[in-house]
């Protein structure tokens, strides 16, 4: 459960005030599926960096899993990053000089999985993901689909409960992106969160839970019924 309370972020630019998220609460179950939509510069990274742990409010109370967040030490706050939330980014964010199976097995070195452990993982991440015959090639080597693929075993290696995805497709082609979709909604339906950033609302309609910001606030959340999620897909 993720459970924002009264949560604001602002950034100072020159003598001026920008308010990245005012005042937001918001509860996400176990499970759901979420896209959050919005104009640019609306407050959509701020909240999935929020709910990330990858940056933190000005004020407000944001507890995951029950554990107050707010106020942790860093090293606290990314122990818990690292175990319980995986990253997808429109960019794929990869390490340029590793291979697939480097970058899918480094978060299982930065928490100090033993290496047999380790390899007998990242084996299973490369067939589960597709990537067998391409686990020895670096991302440039690599089409933006596969970027992606290796991108989403690197942020499930270390089994986490919610993925936060900022525009997973944004960068492919229709066809990857369906890919990247459909790869996202089965590990969802393990009941991993999904909560997912995106500017397309053909996309967003398929998420159970679309909710719309603007100006750093919540405009609007609204949960399909089952009917009409299953219309939408
Ligand atoms: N590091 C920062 N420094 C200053 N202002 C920031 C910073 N990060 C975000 N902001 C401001 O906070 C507001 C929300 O930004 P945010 O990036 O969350 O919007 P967004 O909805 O994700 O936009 P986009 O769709 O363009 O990615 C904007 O006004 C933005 O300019």
């Amino acid at each position: 459960m993720i459970d924002l309370q009264n949560i604001t972020r602002m950034f100072t630019v020159g003598d001026e005030r920008v308010y990245g998220l005012k005042e937001v609460d918001l509860t996400i179950g176990n499970g759901e599926y979420i896209a959050v939509m919005g104009p640019s510069g609306s407050g959509k990274s701020t909240l999935l960096n929020i709910i990330g742990l990858l940056d933190k409010p000005d004020s407000g109370i944001y507890q995951l899993e029950g554990e107050v967040t707010t106020g942790l030490a860093d090293s606290k706050q990314a122990e818990l990053r690292c175990h319980k939330i995986g990253f997808i980014f429109q960019f794929f964010h990869l390490v340029p000089r590793m291979t697939a199976m480097e970058n899918i097995e480094l978060p299982l070195m930065l928490a100090g999985v033993e290496p047999k452990v380790r390899k007998q993982k990242v084996q299973k991440a490369i067939e589960t993901f597709g990537l067998a015959g391409r686990a020895r090639h670096r991302p440039d080597q690599l089409s933006g689909g596969q970027r992606q693929r290796v991108a989403i075993a690197r942020a499930t290696i270390m089994e986490p409960h919610i993925l936060l995805a900022d525009e997973p497709t944004g960068n492919l082609d229709r066809a990857s992106g369906n890919e990247v979709i459909e790869i996202l909604e089965e590990l969802n339906s393990r009941n991993i969160t999904l909560i997912m950033v995106t500017h397309d609302p053909e996309l967003g309609n398929r998420a159970k839970r679309q909710i719309h910001m603007i100006d750093g606030i919540i405009g609007s959340d609204h949960t399909s019924s089952p009917a009409t999620a299953y219309a939408a897909r």
